[in-house]
């Protein structure tokens, strides 16, 4: 998960600098409702400069060769290998994203709290609460949640990011969230008592969107189509319908009467 948010963030950078990436249509912006801001290229609170930590050579070599394929800015992220303090010493912003077991064993390391003191740590670990975290940093440490999903990969995400607590930087810290969230899809604010709803709608909805886009496909399949175009018409359709929810506002259920008519 932690590739696809920062390969999201990559190509959403690259499409502003080089016009090798020219900017995806964001219709998004245009959605009534939507809070995605439009932030000025200039800002100081954009990201510049990715470190990405793994616990093997083998993944790193992975990574590596997953980055290097971006093109534009992927080849600059550097890759360590379990050298998760020397990481976080040379960061501002901290994306934690192991699985959620791990997070006491990684964020006990020797000297990695004292690398996150005063830092901004975002964890999207599913189940893992805002006090589990803090009781693991030290006080200086500012906390957050966010439930990204697979599609920030693409840049059409679905993130939502626990209410930053009140602080002097609670401006600064907002604006680097909504510039890391809100350049791979949609950002949401909410409370943290709605996260496991969220982890269960949107952080593993694509999932259960998926099993109904197969199952669509394959009645196509049953139907005699073949099964390139099948799939096309599938997924066209399931995007097409979400998008008429979400660009034009129409109901699910104004849609399904409009085809139902006689
Ligand atoms: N999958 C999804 O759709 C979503 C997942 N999440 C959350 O994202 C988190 C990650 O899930 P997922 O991406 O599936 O997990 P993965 O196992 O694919 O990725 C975890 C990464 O953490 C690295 N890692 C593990 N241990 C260490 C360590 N000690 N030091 C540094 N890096 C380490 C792994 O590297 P290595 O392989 O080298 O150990 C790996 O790259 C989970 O907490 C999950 O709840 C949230 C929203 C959606």
């Amino acid at each position: 998960m932690g590739i696809a948010v920062l390969s999201g963030v990559i190509a959403s950078l690259d499409s502003k600098v080089d016009p090798q990436y020219p900017p995806a249509a964001k219709w998004e912006s245009h959605t009534p409702g939507t809070v995605t801001p439009v932030i000025p290229q200039t800002d100081e609170s954009q990201p510049s400069r990715f470190i990405a930590c793994v616990s093997r050579e083998e993944s790193a070599k992975r990574l590596r060769g997953i980055f290097f394929n971006l093109g534009g800015l992927g080849p600059s992220v550097d890759v360590l290998v379990a050298e998760n303090v020397k990481a976080v010493q040379q960061s501002d912003v901290i994306l934690l994203c192991c699985k959620p077991q791990l997070a006491q064993t990684i964020l006990s390391e020797p000297g990695l709290k004292e690398a996150l003191d005063g830092k901004l740590l975002i964890s999207i670990l599913a189940g893992v609460t805002i006090i589990q975290l803090t009781a693991m940093v030290n006080p200086g440490t500012k906390v957050i949640r966010a439930m990204p999903n697979t599609p920030c990969k693409i840049r059409e995400g679905m993130t939502v990011v626990s209410t930053i607590p009140q602080s002097p930087s609670m401006d600064l810290d907002c604006k680097i969230i909504l510039n890391i969230f809100s350049s791979i899809g949609r950002c949401r604010f909410l409370d943290e008592k709605h996260f496991d709803a969220c982890t269960a709608l949107s952080g593993s909805g694509p999932a259960f969107a998926c099993i109904f886009l197969e199952a669509m496909a394959d009645g196509g399949v049953m139907m005699g189509l073949p099964r390139a175009e099948a799939l096309e018409l599938a997924a066209q359709t399931l995007q097409g319908a979400a998008r008429m929810t979400l660009q034009a506002g129409t109901h699910p259920a104004q849609l399904k009467d409009a085809v139902t008519s006689e």
